[in-house]
């Protein structure tokens, strides 16, 4: 596993950032999602059929997806196997909280990637640990570039994206630029490099008219995902094969612009996420 710290920043990104007018002009403009365009990007599989029915092949790459849901209810997990299952190109994992779980994603690697390839696929996830929304732009606007031209990457996981913008707010306004600009940046990025950007987000203590909990972040972030998957925990279940209780769990996609809402119910054990 690499560390990004490791690596220097662009000459041309350096330029850019002294120079607010020319940053804006080359960071500021994403080029138009249409639905077209759509049509023809790669997805990033899930490593779960059934999600991957539902996201119609898995999440799209050149988009900013958003997974969301109260705690324990399996964010991490899925993005740990997306990133284990990425087996020909490599991932970049931004941990904002705690400590990139190496026991858990080596546990999804063994039921993900043959035995032979193993050593050769942890050389293919990039672990960086910020926990600051400046040092996370920064990475963003600097390392992330950098390390794209040299390394073929197919998904940047941030997990998660509220942390470094959730300590400590006094300025409603300038954390709603941070966002703006980080969302922008990322898209940027997905679409430069052919990659998907997933990003874990957290819920506030509010409720929708469902009783669902709702993302933080507010609408200055909302507005910049385009496609937003919820997690929720359902409670025990009988499951029928063998009559024990399971933890379900569901999956709901939320928005997407090309997408119905759909749902299904799923459980997680060693082997990783299972639809049920
Ligand atoms: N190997 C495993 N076997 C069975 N269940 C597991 C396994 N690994 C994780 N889980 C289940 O996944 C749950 C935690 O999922 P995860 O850490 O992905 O949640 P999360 O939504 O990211 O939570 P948080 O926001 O607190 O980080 C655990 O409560 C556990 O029930």
């Amino acid at each position: 596993m690499v560390n990004l710290k490791n690596i220097m920043p662009p000459q041309d990104v350096r330029c850019y950032r002294s120079s607010r007018n020319l940053y804006f002009a080359k960071y500021f403009c994403p080029e138009i999602v249409t639905a077209e365009k759509l049509e023809k990007e790669r997805h990033i599989k899930t490593g779960c059929a059934g999600f991957d029915h539902i996201l119609n092949g898995g999440f799209r790459v050149g988009t900013l997806s958003e997974i969301y849901g109260e705690s324990g209810a399996g964010k991490t997990q899925l993005v740990l196997q997306i990133a284990a299952q990425c087996r020909k190109d490599g991932s970049i994992y931004i941990c904002t909280e705690d400590a990139f779980p190496v026991k858990r994603f080596n546990q999804l690697l063994e039921h993900h990637i043959h035995q032979t390839s193993y050593s050769e696929h942890r050389e293919k996830i990039f672990i960086e640990h910020i926990t600051e929304s400046q040092d996370l732009l920064s990475c963003v606007r600097v390392r992330l570039p950098k390390l794209l031209e040299q390394k073929k990457v197919s998904v940047i996981i941030v997990d998660s994206i509220a942390a470094p913008f959730r300590v400590d707010v006094t300025n409603y306004v300038h954390r709603a630029e941070e966002l703006r600009e980080l969302g922008i940046l990322l898209i940027n990025i997905a679409q430069k490099y052919g990659l998907a950007v997933i990003v874990i987000n957290q819920v506030t203590s509010s409720f929708d008219e469902f009783d669902n909990v709702l993302p933080s972040l507010g609408l200055a972030w909302s507005n910049i995902v385009t496609y937003r998957c919820m997690l929720k925990r359902k409670g025990l279940e009988v499951n029928t094969n063998n009559c024990n209780n399971v933890n379900v769990r569901e999956f709901i996609l939320v928005f997407g612009p090309d997408l119905q809402n759909k749902n299904c119910k799923f459980i997680i054990d060693s082997s990783g996420i299972k639809t049920i």
